[in-house]
């Protein structure tokens, strides 16, 4: 599992050594963890080491101290050092060792100096280097860049596009929200960022998932200190472990049954979507309640779902999947809210997709998993705050993605899912899990339904086998939203491997939501093979 912290967490575990006077050691630790990853990013795209030009940027804090010392480190190993200093303070060890080295130093013009001389220096440094390593900020900052660092982070940019310069970032890209990701104005965006201790939850999330390039987690000594993790991000071993796989003695009512209600007449794709998701993750059995003529077209492409017109009080089910494509004029909606209500009651976990999220009990609960995207989401929380007045757009959940999915699982009670490039999961009890096995071919119309129909599967697959999670230490209501991030990784990867792209850089081409459903049992498999 990669797990992250707030900035306050790490420094919280650092105190100790800082007290007992050895804040120097830990600096040192980080140094050399960040010019060990400098190096391999000149090997990653194939530049010589020797004679390579590194600079290193630096604020006026800790993190400029360590990319000082980084750069002056990188000296002895035949790279050429200099540093571009963005305040009027430098860490004085930092810089001292890197003078030694025979770095040279510019410093940017402030406010008040008439002198742009090293505004000219500056860039010219950074036009003939081949890694830079960003200082500029770390844990201690606040509020974004300002100049003159943010106007050489724009132009830093503009040579990194250009493949001229890779940049490192020295614990979190510089400009970005160590704890949320967020990034009010300019910032530096990173081919790699090196951090020290344990991730930043602003490593997992908003543009800081994107800014920080590939991550690198240095040990410094702390990390026996650190408390229970502000956001998690669950990897391919914690996918294995929490798999429903089914025991020896299974049969299909142990596996679980899924409660479909979804579709309608007029929509019954999104019926069609979700079970056979359902059915493609390897739930024991798929129930759809809703009109007959949906069921009909549902067996053509699932004939071992079982459909019928009851209502939820009819049968028993592990799970609900209750919304996608449902309206009011066929009874559907109603059957949404009747399976909801019995779950809020029974315990029954649920995923709410859709139009399932307009006819939420007002009191939800952490087995209750809400799957809105940000327009969705910008809705829910819009109606839930009309009593405050309070608006919430689209591009608000887009920018602050973290908070807005929190405070969504905190207002409803519901663990909430938002999907995105990277999906995040918030539960009730203030867990998260940000999963990034997503590909941007999965962005199409249909997508949604199948992500529904999988974790469909994987809840009404754990609602009765709690142990695999509690032995990850994701016990209690925890357990759903890991659920949830179990579901996002595996639709994610299906999407990958559907798109022919295993990395989820965008390479590969389209797909299509059949096609997802058709790579889901592959994407398992390939999984529980390890
Ligand atoms: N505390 C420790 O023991 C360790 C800290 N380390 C490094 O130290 C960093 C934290 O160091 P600091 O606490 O000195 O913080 P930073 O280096 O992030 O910078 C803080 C300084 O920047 C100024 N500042 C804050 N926001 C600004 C803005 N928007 N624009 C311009 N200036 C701004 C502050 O006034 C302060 O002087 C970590 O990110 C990490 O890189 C590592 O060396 C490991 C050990
Ligand atoms: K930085």
């Amino acid at each position: 599992m990669l797990e992250a912290w707030t900035g306050a967490q790490i420094r919280a575990a650092e105190q100790p050594w800082l007290d007992a006077g050895e804040g120097d050691a830990l600096m040192r630790r980080a140094a050399h963890g960040l010019a060990g990853t400098a190096l391999a990013l000149l090997d990653s795209r194939n530049r010589p080491r020797y004679g390579a030009r590194v600079v290193a940027v630096a604020g006026s804090g800790n993190n400029g101290g360590d990319a000082l010392w980084a750069a002056a480190l990188l000296a002895r190993r035949g790279l050429k050092p200099s540093a571009i200093l963005t305040a009027g303070r430098a860490h004085e060890a930092g810089l001292a060792a890197l003078r030694v080295a025979g770095g040279t130093v510019v410093r940017l013009a402030d406010e008040d100096s008439s002198s742009t001389d090293g505004d000219a220096a500056a860039r010219r440094l950074l036009a003939d280097a081949d890694l830079v390593i960003d200082g500029i900020l770390g844990t201690g900052g606040s509020g974004g860049l300002r100049e003159p660092a943010a106007g050489l982070a724009a132009h830093l940019e503009d040579l990194r596009r250009d493949g001229t310069v890779a940049v490192l970032a020295c614990d979190i890209p510089s400009g970005v929200d160590a704890d949320t990701g967020e990034a009010e104005a300019a910032h530096v965006t990173a081919d790699a960022t090196a951090t020290f201790g344990g991730a930043k939850s602003g490593h997992l999330a908003g543009v800081g998932e994107t800014a920080s390039g590939a991550l690198t987690v240095v040990p410094i000594g702390i990390e026996d200190a650190l408390p229970e993790p502000d956001v998690r991000r669950l990897q391919p071993a914690d996918l294995r472990a929490l798999w429903p796989t089914p025991a020896r003695s299974a049969q299909k009512y142990s596996r679980g049954v899924l409660g479909v209600i979804a579709g309608s007449p007029q929509y019954p794709g999104a019926a069609l979507l979700t079970t056979a998701a359902a059915a493609a993750a390897g739930v024991g059995m798929v129930r759809y309640l809703g009109p007959s003529s949906v069921g009909t077209l549902i067996n053509a492409r699932t004939p071992d779902a079982v459909c019928s017109e009851q209502q939820p009080g009819d049968v028993h089910v592990q799970a609900w999947l209750a919304g996608p494509g449902t309206n009011d004029d066929d009874g559907q909606l109603d059957r949404v809210r009747a399976a909801l209500a019995a779950a809020v009651a029974d315990g029954t976990p649920a995923v709410v997709d859709a139009g399932g999220m307009s006819v939420l009990p007002d009191a939800g609960a952490a087995h209750l998993v809400l799957t809105p995207h940000a327009g969705e989401l910008a809705r829910l929380l819009t109606d839930r705050l009309a009593a405050s007045g309070e608006q919430v757009e689209r591009a608000d959940v887009e920018a602050r993605p973290l908070h807005h999915a929190r405070l969504a699982a905190r207002i409803t009670g519901c663990t909430v899912l938002l999907k995105g490039a990277t999906t995040l999961v918030a539960g009730p009890d203030g867990a998260v899990f940000s999963q990034a096995d997503a590909t941007p071919w999965l962005s199409t119309a249909g997508s949604g339904d199948v992500l529904a129909g999988i974790l469909g599967a994987v809840l009404a697959g754990v609602a009765e086998h709690p142990e695999p999670a509690e032995r990850l230490g994701l016990g209690g209501d925890t357990r759903w939203a890991a659920a949830a991030a179990v579901a996002a990784a595996i639709h994610g990867r299906a999407g990958r491997l559907a798109a022919h792209d295993p990395a989820g850089t965008g390479a590969g081409g389209p797909l299509h939501a059949t096609a997802v459903i058709d790579a889901t049992a592959p994407a398992v498999r390939a999984v529980l093979a390890g």
